[in-house]
C-alpha cells in the first residue's frame, strides 16, 4: 500500500483562519498533540510574520521529536533568514518556501514578468539550500497557472534539489479531474520529477477540497497538505481526518493510506476546537457532534441490527466511544425499547407502546428527547407506579406560637397505619410522619410549588424529588389545599422510589 505523507498546517494556514491568534503555549499544546496523532510533517507558523510567531515557531521545534517541523517564507532572504533563527533546536527542520506563479498574481500582486517569477524563486530556493537539506517549494495559485509555465517552474525547483514541490490551489477553484490532470501532467513531463515529492494543498472555496486532494493522490501526489477540522484562510484548508478516513474506509479504491493514528483523531479535533475557539459543525465529516448518531427509525431499527447499513467507518476507529442513536420524531420502536432498557426500565409490550405514544407527543413539540425527558415522561405513570402507600387522611395542627403537628393515615396491601410527628413546619411535620409510616429514609432534595389554576381556590401543584443513596425519585402532588398537595407529592415520589429501586435491582443482576 503506497504511504501518503501528511503535511499539517493547521499551525500555519489553519492560524490563517479570521479571528485565531495562537500564542506559544497553545501552538506547543496542538504540536504535541499533532505529533500523537503521528503527522508526518508540521507547519508550525511564518517566522518572518511577527517576533511572537517567531518565538512560537521556536518552542513547538524544540518541543517535538518525530515530526519534521516546518517554517513557511516568502521568496525573500529576510523571511528565511527568520525560519532558520526559529528552526535552531529542531531535530528535522526544513524550510518552505513560496512565490506565486498565476498570471493574476504575477500581474497584480507581485508586479513580476514570468522571468522575474521563475529567477526569484531559483534565488530563493538557492539561498534556502545553504541552510537546510530540505526544502519545499511552493507555486502559489498553481490552479490558476499556466500549466507549461507550471511545469517550467516545477523543472528549475527538481533541478535545484528541492524535496518536495507542492501544487496548491489557492483559492479552492478547480474541479477535481482538473487539478487531478495537473499531477499526471507534471509526472509525464517534468524531467526527473521522481526526484520530488509532489504535494497537493488545496481550499475549500466551493467545497471541493477534500475530492480535489483525493483527485491528487490518485493522480500520484506524495504528500497531502491540510489541517485539523478543515480550518483556514475563508473557507479554509483540506480536512486531514477527511483524506485520512477516506482512505482508510476506501483503501480498495485508492491503494494508498497516511500513517496517522487514527484513534487520535477525535482528540486532535477537540483540541483545535477548544484552542481556536472554532466550533465544529455538528454534521461535519469525521468530527461533527452527528457523524456518528441517528435520527430515524429506520436507520436506527438498521443500527440495532447490523451496524454497518448505515456505518461505513466505526466511532472507534477515531478514538470516539459509541455511536449514538438519538431520539426524536423520526425515531422508532426499536430504538425506543432499546432507550428503555438502558435507563434500567424492562417493560412489557403494551407498556412499550403506551410509552411510545406519549413520547411521539413530545418529540413532536422538541428537537431531541433527552433521558431526562423520557424519565419524567415514565415517571408520569407511563408505567404504573404501584401505590406500596395510599394517603388517606391528613390532620395538622398549627398556631404561630406552638409546634406544628401532623397526623397521616395510610394505608398499605394489607393495613392502615396512622403515625403523628412534630416538625419545623407543617410541612416538615407531614413529612415526618410519612416517613414514621413508609420506614424508609429517604433526603427531601427538591420542593416546588405552583399554582396550576387561577383565583383563591386555584389548585397547588407540588413537586418533590427525594434521593436514597444512588437512586432518586420524582413526585406530584394536586389539591386545593398546598399541604395536601405537599403530602401527595411525597407518597407519590416513596412509591416511585421503591419501584425504581426495585428495578435497578433487577438491572444490577441481569449485568451480574
Ligand atoms: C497563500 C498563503 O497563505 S500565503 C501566506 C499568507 N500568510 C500571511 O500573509 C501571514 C503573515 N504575513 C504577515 O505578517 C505580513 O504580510 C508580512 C510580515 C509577511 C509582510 O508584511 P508587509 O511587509 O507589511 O507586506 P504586506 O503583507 O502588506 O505585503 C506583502 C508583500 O510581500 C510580497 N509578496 C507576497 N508574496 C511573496 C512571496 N512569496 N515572495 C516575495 N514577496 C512576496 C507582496 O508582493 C508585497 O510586496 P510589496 O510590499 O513590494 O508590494
Ligand atoms: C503558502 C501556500 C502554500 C498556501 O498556503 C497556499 O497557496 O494556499
Ligand atoms: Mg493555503
Amino acid at each position: 500500500m503506497r504511504k501518503i505523507y501528511v503535511f499539517d498546517t493547521t499551525l500555519r494556514d489553519g492560524e490563517q483562519s479570521p479571528g485565531v491568534n495562537l500564542n506559544t503555549r497553545e501552538k506547543v499544546e496542538m504540536a504535541l498533540q499533532l505529533e500523537k496523532l503521528k503527522i508526518d510533517r508540521m507547519e508550525a507558523g511564518f517566522p518572518a510574520a511577527s517576533p511572537g510567531d517567531l518565538a512560537a515557531v521556536n518552542a513547538v521545534a524544540r518541543a517535538v521529536k518525530d515530526v519534521t517541523v516546518i517554517g513557511l517564507s516568502r521568496s525573500r532572504e529576510s523571511d528565511i533568514d527568520a525560519v532558520r533563527e526559529a528552526l535552531i533546536g529542531a531535530q528535522d527542520p526544513c524550510i518552505h518556501v513560496f512565490l506565486a506563479t498565476s498570471p493574476i498574481h504575477r500581474k497584480f500582486k507581485l508586479r513580476m514578468e514570468k522571468q522575474q517569477v521563475l529567477e526569484t524563486a531559483q534565488a530563493s530556493i538557492r539561498y534556502a539550500k545553504k541552510y537546510f537539506s530540505k526544502v519545499e517549494f511552493s507555486l502559489e495559485d498553481a490552479g490558476r497557472t499556466e500549466l507549461d509555465f507550471m511545469a517550467e517552474v516545477v523543472a528549475m525547483a527538481v533541478r535545484e534539489g528541492a524535496s518536495v514541490v507542492n501544487i496548491p490551489d489557492t483559492v479552492g477553484y478547480l474541479y477535481p479531474s482538473e487539478y487531478g490532470a495537473i499531477f499526471k501532467y507534471l509526472k509525464e513531463n517534468v524531467p526527473d520529477i521522481e526526484k520530488v515529492q509532489l504535494s497537493a494543498h488545496c481550499h475549500n472555496d466551493l467545497g471541493m477540497a477534500t475530492a480535489n486532494t483525493l483527485a491528487a493522490i490518485l493522480n500520484g501526489a506524495d504528500q497531502i497538505e491540510g489541517t485539523i477540522n478543515g480550518i483556514g484562510e475563508r473557507a479554509g484548508n483540506t480536512a486531514i481526518e477527511e483524506i485520512a478516513m477516506a482512505l482508510e474506509t476506501r483503501a480498495e479504491f485508492f491503494g494508498a493510506k497516511t500513517g496517522l493514528a487514527l484513534t487520535e483523531i477525535a482528540r486532535t479535533s477537540r483540541l483545535v476546537s477548544k484552542l481556536t475557539g472554532m466550533v465544529v459543525p455538528g454534521n461535519k465529516a469525521i468530527v461533527g457532534a452527528n457523524a456518528f448518531a441517528h435520527e430515524s427509525g429506520i436507520h436506527q431499527d438498521g443500527m440495532l441490527k447490523e451496524k454497518t447499513t448505515y456505518e461505513i467507518m466505526t466511532p472507534e476507529s477515531i478514538g470516539l466511544k459509541e455511536s449514538k442513536l438519538v431520539l426524536g420524531k423520526h425515531s422508532g420502536r426499536h430504538a425506543f425499547r432499546e432507550k428503555l432498557m438502558d435507563l434500567g426500565y424492562d417493560l412489557s409490550e403494551e407498556q412499550v407502546n403506551e410509552a411510545f405514544t406519549k413520547f411521539k407527543v413530545l418529540a413532536d413539540k422538541k428537537k431531541e428527547v433527552s433521558d431526562e425527558d423520557l424519565l419524567a415522561l415514565l415517571e408520569e405513570k407511563l408505567i404504573d407506579t404501584p401505590e406500596v402507600f395510599k394517603l388517606e387522611t391528613i390532620f395538622v395542627a398549627y398556631g404561630n406560637e406552638s409546634t406544628p403537628t401532623a397526623r397521616v393515615r395510610i394505608a398499605t396491601e394489607d393495613q392502615t397505619i396512622e403515625e403523628e410527628a412534630e416538625g419545623n413546619g407543617s410541612v416538615d411535620a407531614i413529612y415526618n410522619a410519612i416517613d414514621k409510616v413508609s420506614g424508609e429514609e429517604v433526603t427531601l432534595a427538591d420542593y416546588s410549588i405552583k399554582s396550576v389554576t387561577h383565583g383563591k381556590d386555584a389548585q397547588g401543584e407540588v413537586h418533590v424529588v427525594l434521593s436514597q443513596n444512588d437512586v432518586a425519585a420524582q413526585g406530584r402532588g394536586l389539591s386545593t389545599d398546598i399541604l395536601e398537595a405537599s403530602a401527595r407529592a411525597y407518597v407519590d415520589a416513596v412509591n416511585v422510589l421503591i419501584e425504581k429501586r426495585k428495578t435497578f435491582s433487577r438491572r444490577e443482576r441481569a449485568t451480574l
